[in-house]
């Protein structure tokens, strides 16, 4: 074989494949030229081995540079809906009084979905179609699986999945209702009461919930006196937004970076009765990196927190190995467990407990007992010890967390979860064959078995 060929052989297979003749992309990357996007002239979109579509960038990126920079008129935000004057009809042209009777009883992630079903509707009809045509059809969250798994999910992972589906089936039922009783005879509303249904609405809900963007407008807008706007509805704040192609850019838990609103010096504090579609439209929102990034690298940025508990269940994806990763305990559980083995608190130990929070944050991770969990162990051992101050001692468990007498009371009740966790993992193996959903539990659990394994070898 001569040199070229050996050469050529040895090649790896390239970690990206370019979305150049995606029909959907290039339609989407005009679409953003044409309102106004100013992005790094060196980002393209990319489809990566090991994290499906992202931004790609040609040439080196240095910690400074701006990634994206989207006119504010180019983001799905709270002035969006607001200035949206028949979306808004929908609450105020009802037979119920929404604003009164429905006050503070949705998040503003749950109104944004409703929202983005009410574009999704409108189809080509609405400036955002190129857009919502260019997000995924569905998402890999455990939200999606099948009732007859859930026996076999960790506990940790349902737990979070049940209280997603709890606000889901609440705002849901909340919108479903005040549609209902809408009586708007806009030929687009009666459109929107056949179309909205629970499927279309847990696929916006999830669109928004991966793909929101921090955005702070409280210095802009006054949000003080919205008893007569949809405002009136939100439970929470209004700080979050859908930026396209900003939201194409994935997660890693080492990237840095920063957004800016920037405004021209003549806006003012705006109410939001005055809001106006032009207010903004000097505005910009920016986000920039803090890191370097080779040529033909993907660019990344940090969503917040990394845990795979946290991306799985809220993002559909996990990373591999991740340090982060820890398994919780429930005081209760841990509590029915002592007394099981003669170790019942007293009166005096439970209010201890609770006054140091010794109850909540009880985990084990890849480097031991959490602190409240050992805190918690030796309020159970040594708090009627003679000359003993346990308080003085949780304080030194910061420094040395590795009495055996401790770990050793635990560790049965740690063994019995490792045998439930192995079960439900060899049985998930059988069923995960092309579920990308199952298998990013699988991963989690098993990662779990990990911790707990090296726990009790320690
Ligand atoms: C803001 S979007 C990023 C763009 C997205 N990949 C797309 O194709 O539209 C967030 C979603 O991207 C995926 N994602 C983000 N970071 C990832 C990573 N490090 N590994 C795998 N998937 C990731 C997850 O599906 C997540 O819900």
């Amino acid at each position: 074989m001569g040199r070229t060929k050996r050469k050529r052989k040895s090649k790896k297979q390239p970690e990206y494949c370019p979305c150049n003749n995606n029909e959907e992309l290039i339609l989407l990357n005009s679409w953003l030229i044409k309102h106004g996007v100013r992005r790094n002239k060196n980002l393209g979109l990319a489809v990566f081995k090991n994290t499906g579509r992202g931004v790609l960038t040609k040439k080196k990126i240095c910690a400074g540079d701006e990634l994206v920079n989207l006119p504010l008129n180019l983001t799905i935000n709270v002035t969006t809906l607001l200035l949206d004057t028949l979306f808004c009809s929908i609450f105020i042209e009802n037979k119920k009084q929404c604003l009164i009777q429905y006050k503070q009883a949705v998040s503003f992630q749950s109104l944004m979905a409703f929202y983005l079903v009410y574009l999704k509707m409108q189809g080509t009809k609405s400036k955002w179609y190129v857009y919502l045509e260019s997000l995924p059809k569905y998402y890999t969250v455990p939200y999606f699986l099948p009732d007859e798994l859930h026996c076999y999910i960790d506990a940790e992972i349902m737990s979070v999945v049940s209280k997603q589906k709890d606000i889901i089936k609440n705002s849901f039922n909340i919108f479903d209702e005040i549609l209902k009783m809408n009586i708007s005879n806009s030929s687009l509303l009666v459109n929107f009461k056949e179309y909205f249904n629970k499927s279309v609405y847990e696929w916006a809900y999830f669109t928004v919930n991966t793909r929101c963007v921090f955005m702070d407008l409280t210095k802009v807008i006054d949000f003080q006196d919205v008893q007569s706007s949809i405002i009136a509805l939100i439970s929470d704040n209004t700080k979050i937004s859908l930026c396209p192609y900003l939201d194409m850019i994935n997660h890693s838990p080492f990237a840095k970076n920063e957004t800016k609103l920037i405004v021209s010096k003549n806006i003012t504090y705006v109410p939001v009765s005055e809001l106006q579609e032009k207010t903004f439209s000097n505005v910009q929102f920016s986000i920039f990196t803090k890191n370097d990034f080779k040529p033909h690298s993907q660019v990344f940025i940090c969503y917040g927190d990394s845990h795979n508990l946290k991306l799985i269940t809220e993002y559909g994806f996990y990373l591999p190995s991740n340090e982060m990763d820890c398994v919780n305990f429930n005081f209760e559980h841990v509590k029915t467990y002592l007394k099981s083995n003669a170790i019942q608190f007293s009166q005096d130990q439970l209010s201890f407990i609770h006054n140091h929070n010794l109850n909540k944050d009880l985990y084990i991770d890849l480097r031991g007992l959490s602190f409240n969990f050992y805190g918690l162990l030796m309020v159970a051992k040594y708090y009627y010890k003679e000359n003993a101050d346990v308080s003085r001692l949780i304080y030194s468990a910061a420094i040395c967390s590795d009495d055996r007498l401790l770990i050793d009371l635990i560790i049965p009740m740690v063994k019995e979860k490792l045998v439930n966790l192995k079960l439900s993992v060899n049985k998930l193996k059988t069923l995960c064959e092309d579920c990308i959903i199952l298998s990013n539990c699988v991963e989690l659990m098993c990662q779990y078995v990990t911790i707990l394994e090296k726990f009790i070898k320690c």
